[in-house]
C-alpha cells in the first residue's frame, strides 16, 4: 500500500520517525518533505499531498504541523480529501468507519512518537463501515466545486 507523507517544519521530526516506522512495515512511502527544519508554509505541503492522494498516487496520505490544525484546514480545501485531524487512535478508528478519512493529520507539538504511531497503525488498519455513512460522506463529495 503506498502512503503519501508530509510536514512542516515544526512536525518535521515526527515525520521522519514515522516514515521509517512505515517503511520497516513494508508500506511504500512518498515523501513530499519538507525535508529540513527550515521555516516553511505548511498549506504549500497539504495542496501538494492533498493533489497525490486525489489522483491516486497514494491511497492514504498523512500531514504533520505542530498542532495539526494548519494542515487539516488546508488540506480539506482540495477536492476529494476528506482530513480527519486524530490526536488518539480512536478518533483514527472512526474517522476511518465513519467519514472513510483519506488524510490522515496529527500533530507534531503536541503528541509524541508512541501516540502518533499507533494513531497511524489503527488509522491504516480500520476499514469504512459504509451504509449510513455512505450518504453522508456522498453529501460532503456534493459540497465540492
Ligand atoms: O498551523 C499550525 C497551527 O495550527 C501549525 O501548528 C504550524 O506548524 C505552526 O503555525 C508553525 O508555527 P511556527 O511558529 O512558524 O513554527
Amino acid at each position: 500500500m503506498k502512503i503519501a507523507l508530509a510536514s512542516d517544519h515544526a512536525a518535521y521530526d515526527m515525520k521522519e520517525y514515522i516514515r521509517e516506522y512505515l517503511k520497516n512495515k513494508n508500506y511504500e512511502v512518498i515523501d513530499l518533505g519538507t525535508y529540513s527544519k527550515e521555516s516553511t508554509d505548511y498549506p504549500d505541503y497539504a495542496k501538494k499531498l492533498g493533489e497525490v492522494v486525489n489522483k491516486g498516487e497514494a491511497k492514504f496520505g498523512i500531514l504533520m504541523c505542530g498542532t495539526g490544525i494548519g494542515m487539516s484546514i488546508a488540506v480539506n480545501k482540495v477536492n476529494g480529501i476528506r482530513g480527519a485531524l486524530c490526536l488518539y487512535p480512536d478518533m483514527a478508528k472512526l474517522a476511518r468507519q465513519h467519514n472513510n478519512a483519506n488524510v490522515l493529520v496529527l500533530g507534531g507539538r503536541i503528541m509524541g512518537p508512541d501516540l502518533a504511531q499507533w494513531t497511524v497503525d489503527t488509522f491504516l488498519e480500520t476499514d469504512f463501515e459504509g451504509g449510513r455513512h455512505e450518504r453522508r460522506v456522498n453529501k460532503i463529495k456534493n459540497m465540492e466545486e
